[in-house]
C-alpha cells in the first residue's frame, strides 16, 4: 500500500489496533466465525453460568487470600486484635486466618465471599447437572461433556474440602481427622497411605502446607483445564434447545453471542457476584475464632462439614460399627463400606448416559431437549438419586436434626438406615406415576383442548364445559417428542433354523428396555388422525 498518498483517509485508531493484533494473533477469522454464534434462551440455561461465575469469584477472592494466609503449622503465640485468643498457642495457619478476619482490610468479607461462593458453586453444579439430566441434554454427542462436568463436580467437592481444612481450626481439624480415619480403614495400604499423606503420624506438621498446594494449584489447575474443555465442547456441539415451532434437530433458534448474549452474560455475572457478596456481608460463615485452634484431643459439638460433604458423612454416621478381625488384622467395615459407597452413589449418576443409550439402543444425535415427563424412567431415576442424597444429608446432620426438631438421634439414624434402601424406591415409583399422569394430561389437552372453566347449558338442559382448542404452537410442543419401541429379543432360531443362543446380558437389556418403553411406561401421544377425528366430531364435550 502506498504511504505517500496523503489524501487516503487514515483508518480509525480502533481499526488499526485490531489490525495490529490480528496480524500477530490471527483472531479475526476466529472471532468472525463465533461472534454471531446463536444461543437459545431458557432460564435453566443460566445455571451453568452460575457455576462459571461463582468459580471466577472463588479464584479472584482466593488469590487475595493467598497474599495473607501462611500455610504453616509452626506454632506461634497469638498477639492479634481478637482479644479472647491473645496468648493462645496456635499454628501459623490459624493465626494468619485470624489476621485475615480481624486485621487485614476487607479480609473477613473476602474470606466469607470465598467460602459462600464455594457453597453456591457446588450447589450450582448439582442443580445444573440435574437440568442437564432431566432434559436428556447428556445424550449423544454430549456424553463426554457430561463426564467432564461430573469430574468438575467431584474435584469441586474435594477442592472445597482441602480449602476448609486450611485454617487449622477445631472444626477443620476434626474433618481432616475424619478423612484420615477413612483412609486408615482401607485394607492393606490404609496405614501407608495415611503416613504418606500426613508425612508421619497424624496430624504431623505438614498437612496444611500440602493441602495448600493441592488447594490453590493442583485441583483448581485441573478444574480450569476441564472447564475450558467443557465450554469449548458446549460451543462446538452448539447448545441444545427445547422443542417448539421452527426448532429442529439441525438448527438453533436464539440470540447471537455478540452483542445480545454477551451483554446478558456480563450483567448476570455482576448479579451473581452481587448476591454472593451480599450474603457474605450479612451471614457469618466459618467463624473460626469461636472454635479455636485444632488440637487432636479436642472436638467441638455439632461438628458439621460443608454441605456437599454431608453425603459421605451421612453414610458413616448411619453405618453400624461393624468390624471383622482376621489373623490379627481388623477390617473396619463401619468406615470402609461408606468409603466404597460414597463414590458408588456419585458414579451411578455419571454413568447414566452410557447405560441409557445401551438400554434404548439409541445411537442418534439429540439436540432437542426432552420434557422430563416424557422420559418417565429417567426422571424417576434422577428423583430417586436426589432422594438418596437428601436422606444421606439428613444422616450427616443427625445431631443437628435431633437438637432442632427435638427428636432422638437414634430414631434419625434408623430412619436413614431404612430410608437409604426404601426412600429412593418410593421416589422412583411416585415420580414415574406423576410423569405418566402428566403425559395423559398432555394427550387430553391436545385432543380436547384447554378447559376454559366456562360452563354452558345446552337447550336440552345438559351442562358442558367449554374446551378451547390449543394454539398450533402448543400443539406442536406437546406432540414433538419421539416415542420409542422397546427392544425385542428377536427370533429364537436363526435364518438356518438353528437355535440362537441369547446371552443373559441381552435378556437383561431387553428387560430394561421394556421397563423404559413398554406399554404402561409411556402414554401413546395423540396422533394427527385422532386429533382430526375428534375436532371433526365436536368442539366440546
Ligand atoms: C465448573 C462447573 C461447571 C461449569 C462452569 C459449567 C458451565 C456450563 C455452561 C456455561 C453451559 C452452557 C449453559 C447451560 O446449559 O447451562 C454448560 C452446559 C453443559 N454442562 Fe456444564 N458446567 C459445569 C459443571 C457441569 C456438570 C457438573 C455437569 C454434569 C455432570 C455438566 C454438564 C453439562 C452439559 C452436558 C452441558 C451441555 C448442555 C446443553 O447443551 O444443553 N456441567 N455448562
Ligand atoms: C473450586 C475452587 C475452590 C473452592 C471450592 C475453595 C473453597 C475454599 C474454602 C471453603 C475455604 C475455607 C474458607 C474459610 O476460611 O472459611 C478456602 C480457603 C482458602 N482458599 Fe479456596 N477454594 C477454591 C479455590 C481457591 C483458589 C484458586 C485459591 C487461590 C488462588 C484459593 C485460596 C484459598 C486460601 C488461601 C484459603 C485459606 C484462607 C482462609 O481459610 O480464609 N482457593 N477455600
Amino acid at each position: 500500500m502506498s504511504t505517500s498518498d496523503n489524501n487516503q483517509r487514515k483508518a480509525p485508531r480502533g481499526e488499526r489496533v485490531a489490525d495490529w493484533a490480528d496480524g500477530r494473533l490471527g483472531i479475526y477469522s476466529l472471532a468472525k466465525a463465533n461472534m454471531r454464534k446463536i444461543f437459545p434462551d431458557h432460564w435453566s440455561f443460566m445455571l451453568g453460568e452460575i457455576c462459571l461465575y461463582s468459580f471466577i469469584i472463588i479464584i479472584l477472592t482466593g488469590v487475595y487470600l493467598t497474599l495473607f494466609f501462611h500455610p504453616s503449622m509452626n506454632e506461634v503465640v497469638y498477639h492479634g486484635s481478637y482479644v479472647p485468643m491473645q496468648g493462645v498457642l496456635m499454628s501459623e495457619a490459624f493465626a494468619s486466618t485470624l489476621d485475615i478476619s480481624f486485621d487485614v482490610r476487607g479480609g473477613l468479607l473476602i474470606r466469607q465471599i470465598h467460602h459462600w461462593a464455594a457453597l453456591i458453586f457446588v450447589a450450582g453444579m448439582i442443580v445444573h447437572m440435574m437440568r442437564v439430566f432431566f432434559t436428556g441434554a447428556f445424550r449423544k454427542p454430549r456424553e463426554v461433556n457430561w463426564v467432564f462436568g461430573f469430574l468438575l463436580l467431584v474435584l469441586g467437592m474435594f477442592t472445597g474440602f482441602t480449602g476448609y481444612s486450611l485454617p487449622d481450626d477445631l472444626l477443620s481439624g476434626t474433618g481432616v481427622r475424619f478423612m484420615q480415619g477413612a483412609i486408615l480403614s482401607v485394607p492393606v495400604v490404609g496405614t501407608y497411605l495415611s503416613f504418606f499423606l500426613f508425612g508421619g503420624e497424624f496430624p504431623g506438621g505438614d498437612f496444611v502446607a500440602r493441602f495448600y498446594s493441592v488447594h490453590i494449584l493442583l485441583l483448581p489447575g485441573i478444574m480450569m483445564g476441564l472447564l475450558v474443555a467443557h465450554l469449548i465442547l458446549v460451543f462446538y456441539h452448539k447448545h441444545t434447545q427445547f422443542a417448539g415451532p421452527g426448532r429442529t434437530n439441525n438448527n438453533v433458534v436464539g440470540m447471537p453471542l455478540l452483542p445480545v448474549y454477551m451483554a446478558k452474560a456480563g450483567g448476570f455475572f455482576f448479579l451473581v457476584f452481587g448476591v454472593i457478596a451480599a450474603i457474605a456481608a450479612i451471614a457469618s460463615i466459618n467463624p473460626i475464632w469461636a472454635l479455636g485452634p485444632y488440637r487432636p484431643d479436642h472436638v467441638s459439638t455439632g461438628a458439621q462439614p460443608d454441605w456437599y460433604m454431608g453425603m459421605p458423612e451421612g453414610l458413616i454416621r448411619a453405618m453400624p460399627g461393624w468390624e471383622i478381625n482376621l489373623w490379627g488384622h481388623t477390617l473396619v467395615l463401619g468406615v470402609f463400606v461408606p468409603l466404597v459407597l460414597f463414590p458408588l452413589v456419585l458414579v451411578s449418576i455419571a454413568v447414566w448416559p452410557f447405560i441409557e443409550s445401551w438400554v434404548t439402543g439409541d445411537k442418534r444425535e439429540h439436540h432437542i431437549l426432552d420434557r422430563p415427563r416424557n422420559a418417565p424412567t429417567r426422571t424417576a431415576f434422577g428423583v430417586a438419586w436426589i432422594a438418596e442424597y437428601i436422606v444421606l444429608l439428613i444422616g450427616g446432620g443427625n445431631d443437628m436434626f435431633a437438637q432442632y426438631f427435638h427428636l432422638s438421634i437414634n430414631s434419625i439414624t434408623w430412619f436413614v438406615r431404612i430410608g437409604f434402601f426404601v426412600v429412593p424406591v418410593l421416589a422412583f415409583i411416585v415420580t414415574k406415576r406423576i410423569c405418566l399422569g402428566l403425559q395423559r394430561r398432555d394427550r387430553d389437552k391436545v385432543l380436547h383442548g384447554r378447559e376454559t372453566g366456562i360452563i354452558k347449558r345446552l337447550p336440552h338442559g345438559e351442562f358442558v364445559e367449554v374446551h378451547e382448542p390449543l394454539p398450533q404452537a402448543s400443539l406442536h410442543t406437546l406432540t414433538a417428542h419421539e416415542q420409542y419401541e422397546p427392544l425385542e429379543l428377536g427370533p429364537a432360531v436363526d435364518e438356518n433354523g438353528v437355535e440362537r443362543k441369547v446371552g443373559r446380558i441381552e435378556k437383561l437389556r431387553v428387560k430394561l428396555s421394556k421397563g423404559f418403553y413398554a406399554e404402561g411406561n409411556q402414554i401413546p401421544k395423540a396422533t394427527v388422525e385422532e386429533y382430526r377425528e375428534i375436532q371433526a366430531g365436536h368442539g366440546h364435550h
